[in-house]
């Protein structure tokens, strides 16, 4: 079974069509929608849309990175895809992400660069220039909103993971490194959908803020022993 999460901020007006596009093809599977904080309609359109939704309401805007956790808390699929509440995935790309799944533990979409501004692409290209550089990680689009986890994989890492912001996009990759678990990058279609939530003068602060977090965060669990390798890895089933 297949859990699609997507964490949801003020997203009336872009939620309908993803959700209508991923019915057609994956009504089986169980929606988790989590929104934080809210002030629209969000809950109401994916109600309409999906009435077996489990949705997650918190009263406070808390962030991306804390929606995402209570998500993973509650998903009961074998398969978690968590993705963005904008659409700019197409739904049949999911295949590609789950026949990748076949021979790796998470695959991701790797976004072409087209259509983003020239500011957000220098941001990005920045971001993840310092992100590479302070973890070692070797994924391109660590920031790609369209992410495919096996279950007891996604449950390890994200019971571990501690940042509320983007920055759990970084956190969650530098997790599944350490547990040893193996992550693939799939290129795949994507449609720039106007109305990002991301302020590129405050998120950018953020995130840096919590890609410093993450890593303080993994090393400490490395000495206390919290974080160590993954039990499946560790006892050769991978
Ligand atoms: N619950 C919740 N969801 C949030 C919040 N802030 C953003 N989101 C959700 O996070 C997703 C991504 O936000 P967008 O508004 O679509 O921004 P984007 O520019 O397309 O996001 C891109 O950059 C982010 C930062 O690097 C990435 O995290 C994201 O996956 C994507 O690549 C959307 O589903 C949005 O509703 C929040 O405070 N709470």
């Amino acid at each position: 079974m297949l859990s699609i999460i997507i964490p949801a901020y003020n997203e009336e007006s872009r939620i309908g069509t993803p959700l209508k596009e991923f019915r057609s093809l994956w009504g089986d599977a169980e929606l988790i929608v989590v929104s934080d904080g809210s002030t629209d309609r969000t809950i109401e359109v994916v109600k309409k849309i999906w009435p077996e939704a489990k949705v997650i309401e918190i009263q406070n805007n808390i962030g991306k990175g804390f929606a995402v956790r209570q998500g993973v808390k509650e998903a009961t699929g074998d398969i978690i895809c968590i993705m963005d509440a904008d659409g700019a995935a197409p739904p049949d790309e999911f295949r590609k992400l789950q026949q990748a799944l076949t021979h790796c533990d998470i695959a991701i979409g790797c976004r072409p660069t087209s259509g983003r501004t020239f500011i957000r692409n220098l941001v990005g290209k920045c971001y993840g220039l310092i992100v590479r550089f302070t973890t070692g990680l070797k994924v391109k689009d660590t920031q790609c909103g369209f992410k495919v986890f096996k279950k007891d994989c996604a449950k390890e890492i994200f019971n571990a993971c501690r940042v509320d912001g983007f920055g759990i996009d970084v956190e969650s990759l530098l997790l599944a490194q350490h547990f040893g678990y193996k992550v693939t990058e799939v290129p795949i279609n994507w449609r720039e959908i106007p109305g990002s939530k991301v302020n590129l003068v405050k998120d950018s602060w953020r995130m840096f803020w919590e890609l410093f977090k993450a890593i303080n965060t993994v090393k400490r669990g490395m000495e206390d022993g919290r974080i160590g390798l993954s039990a499946s890895v560790s006892a050769g089933h991978n």
